[in-house]
């Protein structure tokens, strides 16, 4: 017997973006229908950011006590036991699985489904044996691993970020076809672990972040003995006795790699399919669903966010993006995206991390009237101290000093690109980062040295100098 619910927001996906909707309306007084027809936590937590980020913290494991002889510290060989890394990885996510959970949902007072959901009409929904009529509706069904037409591809078993973790056997020779943040992370994890790693891109890796930062990335892990093939065509995938034989022509070559594992890593799909769009008058695309600044579709009951949106694909943009459509939806605000100051990083060793305007979107829109300044790691002390000297900072602003963007490759590029990002959002300039007094000797400091860096041509420039001389005839 088909049941009833009527309620005033339903929320279609538990994941980053449909939990955060879901937990902050009903803590507001909102009655809420959560809807998920696979693990709670969605991407992120079960096949995305939280096994990704576990498994290269064990990759820096090995590398670390590889490295620590520059310390004067011997380990012996290191010995990669690959089943308990993957345990590793497994643990933290059950660690923090209950937080997402359907228990800790209910108890909020959400009424949770767990169901397939899609669109019998525009202010509809049918979940299992469950109709569901809302006020408002909000669509978080993510997306997932794009497959590319390769002939052959079929032929073989692969890896997507939906397989990749339930690996418990290191690969032998793993190729990755793909070289943005996912195949490149797992690229350096797998190494890291022992495995060898052959990385197969396009075009050029990391292509949405700044080169000269991608650059040291590059360096890095080429040293490192990872094999990397950019500009690189794959014409053809056969299984030759078990092995995954992959074609490519590379600088009008053809080379033939062959391989033990294969992981796909080229980019995303949005989960649009069976959600009964069209009965419901919601525009989407092959990106994902349209929606305006205020995560509308074209349906005015219904919004979307995180990656169904086709936007910046991040755990933290679905958290934001809910917050925007909280403020639609409950409060009646006319709240809008602001993408101005996004950040991002990818948690390679080194790491890098990017926010506001890279230096080519910047000269997109302001041509050459901005400023740009960077400093190395190499000048830190902290980083001296932990031998981790490798990276810089950039960062480009206003002829006035208004900060535009920030990039920073080297250690904890992650941890420090916050201070840029919420400059960035209050739209401050870069002498509030010079004048700020940071803790010695920390990498923090990178931050300050940048922005001294700024001002060092005027600082120690003729006029200053004139002034000066000028001022002490007086003292
Ligand atoms: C390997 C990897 C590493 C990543 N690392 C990072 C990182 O370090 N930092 C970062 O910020 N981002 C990272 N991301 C991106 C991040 O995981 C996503 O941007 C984020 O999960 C998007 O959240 P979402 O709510 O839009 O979708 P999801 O988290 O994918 O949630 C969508 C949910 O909807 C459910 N669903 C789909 N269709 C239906 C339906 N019809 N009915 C009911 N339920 C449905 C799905 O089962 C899923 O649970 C990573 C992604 C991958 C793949
Ligand atoms: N640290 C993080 O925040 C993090 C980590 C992983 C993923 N993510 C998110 O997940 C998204 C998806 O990651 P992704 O790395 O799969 O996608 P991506 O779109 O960022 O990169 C995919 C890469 O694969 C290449 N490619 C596509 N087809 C190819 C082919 N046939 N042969 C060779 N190369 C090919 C593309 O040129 C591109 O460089 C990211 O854009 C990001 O939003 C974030």
């Amino acid at each position: 017997m088909n049941k009833i619910i009527t309620t005033d927001i339903c929320v279609i996906g538990a994941g980053s973006g449909g939990l955060s909707v879901a937990a902050g309306a009903v803590q507001m007084g909102a009655k809420v229908v959560l809807i998920e027809k696979g693990k709670m936590g969605g991407d992120c937590l079960n096949t995305g950011c939280v096994p990704s980020k576990a498994l290269l913290a064990a990759g820096h494991a090995a590398e670390n006590a590889r490295r620590a002889s520059r310390f004067g510290v011997s380990t012996g060989p290191v010995e990669i036991d690959f089943g308990r890394a993957i345990d590793h990885v497994h643990s933290v996510i059950a660690g923090i699985a209950p937080h997402d959970s359907v228990e800790r949902f209910e108890e909020l007072g959400c009424t949770v489904i767990q169901a397939e959901a899609r669109f019998t009409g525009p202010g509809e929904v049918i979940a299992g044996e469950t109709t569901i009529k809302a006020k408002r509706f909000v669509i978080a069904t993510g997306s997932r691993a794009a497959v590319p037409p390769i002939p052959g591809l079929e032929t073989v078993c692969y890896f997507t970020n939906e397989t990749i973790f339930e690996n418990r056997v290191r690969p032998e020779h793993l190729i990755i076809i793909g070289g943005g943040p996912i195949g490149l992370e797992m690229a350096q994890a797998h190494h890291q672990l022992g495995a060898k790693v052959t990385v197969i891109e396009m075009g050029t890796i990391l292509p949405k972040d700044d080169p000269d930062l991608v650059a040291v990335i590059r360096d890095r892990i080429k040293a490192d003995g990872i094999s990397l093939y950019e500009g690189a065509k794959t014409k053809e995938i056969l299984d030759v006795n078990d092995q995954i034989r992959v074609v490519i022509e590379h600088q009008g070559i053809e080379i033939t790699l062959e391989g033990s594992h294969l992981l796909l890593a080229t980019g995303r799909k949005p989960n649009v399919e069976n959600l009964g769009l069209k009965d419901a008058g919601i525009d989407y695309t092959d990106r994902g669903i349209s929606v305006d600044a205020r995560l509308r579709t074209s349906n005015k009951k219904v919004f979307a966010i995180g990656d169904i949106t086709g936007g910046l694909q991040f755990t933290h943009m679905a958290g934001y993006d809910a917050g925007i459509v909280i403020r639609n939806a409950l409060f009646r605000l006319p709240a809008k995206v602001d993408h101005s100051a996004v950040p991002w990083v990818t948690y390679t060793n080194p790491e890098l991390a990017q926010v506001g305007l890279t230096e080519k979107t910047a000269r997109e829109q302001y041509g050459d009237d901005i400023r740009v300044v960077t400093w190395d790691y190499a000048e830190n002390d902290r980083a001296r101290a932990e031998a981790e000297t490798e990276g810089f900072i950039k960062v480009i602003t206003k002829p006035n000093g208004r900060i535009l963007g920030a990039a920073i490759v080297g250690r904890q590029a992650g941890e420090l690109i916050g201070v840029w990002s919420l400059a960035i959002s209050k739209k401050m300039k870069i002498g509030a980062i010079a004048g700020m007094i940071a803790p010695y000797p920390t990498l923090g400091e990178l931050s300050k040295r940048v922005a001294g860096a700024w001002y060092t041509p005027s600082l120690f420039g003729e006029k200053t100098r004139k002034l000066v001389r000028f001022l002490l005839r007086f003292a």
